[in-house]
């Protein structure tokens, strides 16, 4: 029988009894939530029901009020996102938000010399960066943007912008990638591509998303957590949850369900 040489637990990520209360408002209540190693677990609920707080706790980019994320078996709560990125848990970036008038091949570089320098070394000379190149290519070749390298990020579909995103994701190689909405505003043609997308870059690594598109966690998720009003309201494979009385009436109140 095989064993699991690094870690003790079956769980590449997990949250123990996390909460965030914003002044006397508890956004994230006390969510327990384990995402098995391997697998594309998401999480979702109506609207505020506190999957973006999480997300955020998750990512470190939030502090939490109590409790712990735990990564690979080790207690990250008190790490910053840079130091978790550099240990593999890695969230999605975005693009559109960070460097829309720079190439494709461009973004996908400076995603990658974050991952090898200590410090942000945008302005690293160009024969420093040029080795980088052949690898950022071949990102880019696996999200299907190779013919858009030197296309600016900000010349790309919607479809293809969120497909760069998920490269300089991929360029810090990470064991746990955490997608936020990753099909959020896009139109129907885009949706089936970058959930083929998602599937393909999954393999062997563990994912986290948080997704409006029922069809699309139905598709891709062999473990969905819903939260309600900051709580876990249920966990379960896509026909547990989708068939459970609580999980139907929550969303009906909140009208979430595309
Ligand atoms: N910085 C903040 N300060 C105060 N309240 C906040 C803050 N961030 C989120 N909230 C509140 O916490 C609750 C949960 O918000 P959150 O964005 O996590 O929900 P969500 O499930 O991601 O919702 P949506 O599906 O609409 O994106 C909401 O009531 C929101 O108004």
């Amino acid at each position: 029988m095989a064993h699991s040489t690094n870690t003790a637990s079956d769980y590449a990520l997990e949250a123990r009894g996390l909460s965030k209360a914003f002044g006397a408002f508890n956004a994230v209540k006390d969510v327990d939530l384990k995402v098995k190693r391997g697998s594309i677990h998401a999480l979702i609920g109506p609207n505020g029901a506190g999957k973006t707080t999480c997300f955020n706790l998750l990512t470190k980019t939030l502090t939490p009020t109590a409790g712990q994320v735990i990564f690979e078996d080790r207690d990250i709560t008190r790490l910053r996102t840079a130091q978790v990125a550099r240990l593999g848990l890695v969230r999605s970036f975005q693009i559109s938000a960070t460097f829309p008038h720079l190439t494709c091949l461009e973004n996908v570089r400076v995603a990658l010399q974050s991952g090898f320098d200590k410090s942000f070394r945008f302005w690293s000379s160009l024969a420093a960066i040029r080795p980088l190149d052949a690898r950022a290519m071949e990102l880019l070749d696996q999200v299907g943007l190779a013919d858009r390298a030197q296309a600016k990020a900000t010349e790309l579909s919607y479809g293809k912008k969120r497909a760069l995103e998920i490269a300089t994701t991929l360029a810090l190689d990470p064991k746990v990638m955490l997608l936020d909405e990753p099909t959020a505003g896009m139109g129907h043609e885009d949706i089936e591509p970058i959930t083929d997308l998602i599937r393909k870059v999954s393999e062997g690594r563990t994912t986290l998303i948080v997704e409006h598109n029922l069809s699309v966690v139905s598709s891709l998720c062999e473990r969905i957590t819903v939260l309600q009003h900051g709580e876990v309201l249920v966990e379960g494979t896509y026909d547990d949850v989708s068939s459970n009385e609580d999980v139907i009436k929550a969303y009906m109140g909140g009208v979430d369900a595309h």
